[in-house]
Order: C-alpha cells, then structure tokens, then sequence
C-alpha cells in the first residue's frame, strides 16, 4: 500500500489545468483566476474626504480659527474653485477636496453661522483625506492563480473589470455502484439504501469551483458499470463510488481494467479510504472510492478538494492543515494514517465516540479531521495534533 502523500502526488500527475474561459463579473466568486488583470482606474481617482465638514489649509487649522464658507464638495459633484486663505469648502464623505485645500475639519469640530465657521479647541492633526490612489493606482495587478473571495470580486468592480478570465470548471462524472442503492426520493425496496455519497460529494464539488454530473446508479453488472462509464465520457474527472473493495460484487477495478485503464494506484495506507483508487481511463483522469459513505467524504476531502484546485490552476498542495490542542485524550493509532472525525471547542478539539466509516451523522456534527500518523502513540490532553477543516 502506498502513503497518503504519494496517492496525492499520483493523483496531481494525472491533471494539468483547464482552458481559460471569460465570465461576467457576477459569476466569478468561488472561480480561479486565470491570468493577471490589471486596475482599468486609479482608486480613489482625486484626494477625497474621508469625513463631513469643512476643507481648508493644513496651515491655518488651529483653535478658533475663523472661516468663510465658500462652496459645497459632494460625492459625484466636486467644487471647481481654489480655496484661498481663510476660506472653507463644505465638503462630504467621499468628495474631492478641492485644490488649495489640503485638511478637512470635521463637522462635530466646528460651530457654524451662516456663512462663518469657528474651530474648536481639539481639531487635532489627522488631515481626514484619503490620498488619490491610496488604494490601488492604474495597472496594479491582481495576480494569478487566485481563487476568487467576495472580497476580491469588490476589489475587481473598484477596478472596473466587468469580465473576469478564469479557468473553466472541471466537469466531474459522479457514478454510484451497487444494487442496493436507489436515488434519493425514490422508494427503497427491503434490502435497498438510499445513495448519499455521489450528492454530498456532488455539494463538495460545487463549492470547489467544479461541475459535478451524478450520472445514474450503475448496478452490479459489467453491463451497466461499462453503460455509466461511456455515459462518463468527455468528463474532466470520473469519480466512481462503491465496488472498490475485494468482494464478489465489487467490479469497479476489473471492469474499469478491461476498458483499458491505466492504474496508477489501488489501495493506500489510510483509515478510512483504503481501497482507493486512480488512473486513467478513455482520456479522463479516473478516482474510484470506496462506498462507506464517510470514507468517500473523507477521500473527497483528502484527495478531491486539492485535485480540483489543481485542474483549475492552483497549486498541487495537500489539505491546509491546522495545528489544534487536545480537550481529550486519543489512543493509539495503528499502522495506517487515520483521519478521525472531531469537534473544535473552546477548550480544543475532540475525536467523536464512534469512528465507523458509514456514520454520516457523526461526520454531520464533526468540523475536523483529525490527523494521526501511521504509528501515532496515545495523546494526551493538550497535545498538539494536525486538523483538516471538513
Ligand atoms: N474483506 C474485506 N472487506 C472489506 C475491506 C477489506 O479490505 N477486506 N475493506 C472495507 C473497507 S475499508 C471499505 S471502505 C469498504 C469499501 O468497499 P467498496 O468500495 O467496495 O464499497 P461497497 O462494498 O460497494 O459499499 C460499502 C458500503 O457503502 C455503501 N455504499 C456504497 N455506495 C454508496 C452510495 N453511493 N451512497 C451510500 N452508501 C453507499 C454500501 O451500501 C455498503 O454499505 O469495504 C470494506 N470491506
Ligand atoms: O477504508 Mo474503509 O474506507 O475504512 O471504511
């Protein structure tokens, strides 16, 4: 069996980025960005007040000085004069302070008559304007690969970039195996379950930037596995679930084989997750899970979430880890990597009661995974352990 570390690395190799695709500004959240863009505009484009009151000179701002008021800065409307000794511009958050002026007084600092304001006596040194440019100036870049945050899409409106080149979404095909499953809505027979993994692995691939197809319930046959993986075809990435493991039933690896897929890998020193496997198949980079439905999860955490980063352009890296303190204590761990489901609390995180890899309720109220190391000794309270955020 191969380490964690190195399925991921067989993994990484079988992808390469996407092509680049053009999207509105509107659709860009959650993508990555392809290629560099630059600032259309200087933010803010003039010295803008940061504050209400009143523009004057730097040099004259001292307690009770007088001013004449002479005119009104607006936001979208500026005051085209020169502001002279001893005059003032009423001016607003947002507006051009206007030239000859270089201090705004704000107006909680001022006693107004008529045309005529006073200073206070704490007007203090800040000069309450925002710099032409303090932001970003014309032609600064924002550089990629990035995924793109709400907060960048703000930064890409300021710098008026309407459409946005980002990679294009990596179709995945989510195939499920096994007689047993039915689709959710669907009325089970006896003996039957519903199939959970291919849609929460579908909710995972969404939030990753891809486009997941869930492709219908492949049964135990050669006949309908071969129908589901031609259905596959053209896809980025196929993903089966289930029939990974060494039962009767379990035909993903030979029927998979004899349609001429390339194995990279079959099975990895992990818990849960071990009879994982990749390749290559008609074109497609091919992942096959294991069907315990926390394991799929897992694997899609572990495996899936960093290779989809990557057909989009980001780093081959593993899962961000987190180093978190222990608020219980863990036994030891045996010979595989364990990848425990656990809860961050105030006090530091803690691994949940049962572990068995089909419990979707615990992995429900779980936020972390736990990471032990193959041969990991027992941990104590306060130990530092690795997390990986679920
Ligand atoms: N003799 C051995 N038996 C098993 C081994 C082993 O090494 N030797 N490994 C165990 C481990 S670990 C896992 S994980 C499972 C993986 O088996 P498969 O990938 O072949 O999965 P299935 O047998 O098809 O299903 C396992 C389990 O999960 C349910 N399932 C499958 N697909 C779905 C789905 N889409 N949605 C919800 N639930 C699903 C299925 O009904 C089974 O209950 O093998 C162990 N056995
Ligand atoms: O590896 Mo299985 O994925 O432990 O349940």
């Amino acid at each position: 069996m191969i380490t964690v570390t190195e399925a991921l690395d067989a993994l990484f190799a079988l992808v390469s980025p996407l092509a680049t695709e053009d999207v509105p500004l509107r659709h860009a959240n959650g993508r990555v960005l392809a290629r560099d863009v630059a600032a259309q505009r200087t933010q803010p484009p003039f010295a803008a007040s940061s504050m209400d009151g009143y523009a004057v000179k730097a040099a004259e701002v001292e307690a009770d000085a007088l001013f004449k008021v002479i005119g009104e800065s607006a936001a979208g409307h500026r005051w085209d004069g020169v502001v002279g000794a001893g005059q003032a511009v009423r001016i607003f958050t947002g507006a051009p302070v206007p030239q000859g002026a270089d201090f705004v007084v704000i107006q909680e600092d001022t006693i107004r008559r008529g045309d005529l304001i006073t200073l206070g006596r704490n007007v203090g040194s800040k000069d309450n304007i925002r710099a032409a440019g303090v932001d970003f100036t014309k032609g600064t870049p924002l550089s990629a690969p990035r995924l793109l945050t709400p907060a960048d899409i703000a930064l890409l409106a300021s710098m008026n970039i309407a459409d946005v080149p980002v990679v294009r979404r990596p179709v995945v095909s989510l195939i499920s195996t096994g007689d047993e499953l039915v689709m959710p809505g669907e009325a089970p027979g006896p003996d039957q379950i519903i199939a959970s993994n291919t849609f929460g692995l579908a909710a995972m691939l969404e939030d990753l930037g891809a486009h997941p197809r869930i492709l219908p319930i492949a049964a135990d046959t050669e006949g309908s596995l071969r129908a589901a993986f031609d259905l596959a075809k053209g896809s980025d990435l196929v993903i089966t679930v289930g029939g990974a493991s060494v039962g009767d039933h379990d035909l993903v690896a030979p029927v998979a084989a004899e349609m001429g897929m390339e194995q990279s890998f079959y099975k990895v020193a992990m818990r849960p997750g071990k009879p994982l496997m990749a390749g290559r198949l008609s074109g497609m980079p091919m992942v096959g899970l294991p069907g315990n439905p926390v394991s799929a999860m897992v694997c899609g955490s572990v495996f899936i979430a960093p290779l989809v980063r990557a057909m989009q352009g980001l780093p081959k890296t593993a899962a961000p880890r987190q180093k978190m303190t222990l608020a219980a204590p863990l036994t030891a761990n045996g010979p595989r990597e364990h990848y425990m489901r656990g809860t961050t609390t105030a006090q530091g995180v803690i691994s949940a009661d049962l572990q068995d890899s089909s419990l979707l309720s615990v992995l429900s109220t779980s936020d972390v995974l736990i990471v032990r190391p193959a041969g990991d000794p027992a941990r104590a309270i306060g130990d530092v352990v690795e997390t990986i955020a679920i």
